[in-house]
């Protein structure tokens, strides 16, 4: 099954646009997990099994893993997705970009050794640093588009031949190099306006939509300036506000984290119809 389709189908299964982003930060891990050698890996899954019925995707940041050179625990939170949840898509972000030998090497990795259903991309090298990627013609490719921080305006303001850049590059992907069907864009939600934009540039595709949650984006404009005629076409992004939720009276972290994901989910599914 093609990464859209199985997006498409957790969408429905899971009557939800919520995807819950992976990102484990050691300084904010429930203590129990501190000193265990496996600590993230059991971490993340106690997350993954507290929202799986709640999301249309997970996605863990490679750089949280790296970082504490923990891939060989980002390889295992993998693998339990997909041994144990695998009608759910699982999104690396890595926003890899790089010459097309080097970039050939990333996607072995995201799609090979991670065995992810897609990765993040950076469409800064053109074309032939994207087109490796498009080999694993199942998996799904997400360009950076309009990212949710503010200095993404720095560059994705530009004005290229009288319009915006990140416009530009929606519709390069959107008419070139989406010819199999397997591209997303990156969109924050930070930027509803710009969401807007680019919803009526590309038509149906897939916008993986980070920015809710930590980052304040409203999800009421979000839902609102993303969504396809069919209520859906989004991966809404939260990953602190949910791996971090303040347990109430009686909760443990994995109960407050499946209590903010259904807020949020409901609070999406709210401003679908
Ligand atoms: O434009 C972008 C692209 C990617 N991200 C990533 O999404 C999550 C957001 O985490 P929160 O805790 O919900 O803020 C994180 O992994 C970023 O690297 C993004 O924020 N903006």
């Amino acid at each position: 099954m093609t990464f859209i389709n199985k997006l498409s189908a957790a969408w429905t299964a899971n009557d939800s646009l919520l995807c819950v982003g992976l990102d484990p930060d050691m300084d904010k891990l429930p203590a129990q997990f501190q000193n265990d050698p496996q600590g993230i890996y059991h971490f993340c899954r106690e997350i993954i099994d507290a929202t799986a019925d709640l999301a249309c995707s997970f996605k863990p940041q490679i750089a949280y893993f790296a970082a504490l050179s923990a891939e060989a625990q980002l390889e295992k939170i993998c693998h339990y997705v997909r041994d144990n949840y695998p009608h759910i898509p699982l999104i690396l972000d890595a926003k890899r970009g790089d010459i097309g030998a080097t970039a050939r090497q990333y996607a072995r990795e995201a799609y090979d050794r991670y065995g992810a259903d897609a990765v993040t991309v950076n469409p800064y090298m053109g074309s032939d640093s994207v087109e490796p990627y498009m080999e694993w013609s199942e998996r799904g490719v997400i360009i950076l588009c309009r990212t949710s921080n503010a200095g993404g305006s720095d560059l994705q303001f530009l004005n290229v031949d009288g319009q915006p850049l990140y416009q530009h590059v929606a519709r390069l992907v959107a008419q070139k190099w989406n010819a199999n069907g397997q591209c997303a864009l990156v969109v924050g939600a930070t930027f509803p306006e710009e969401l807007a934009q680019v919803r009526a540039i590309v038509g149906d595709m897939p916008l993986l939509v980070p920015g809710i949650g930590a980052q304040g984006g409203d999800i009421a404009a979000t839902v609102k300036s993303g969504k396809t005629a069919a209520g859906a076409g989004m991966m809404i992004n939260s990953s602190r506000a949910i791996l971090y939720a303040a347990p109430q009276a009686g909760e443990d972290f994995a109960a407050a984290a499946r209590r903010v994901a259904l807020e949020t989910r409901d609070a999406i599914n709210q401003h679908r119809a």
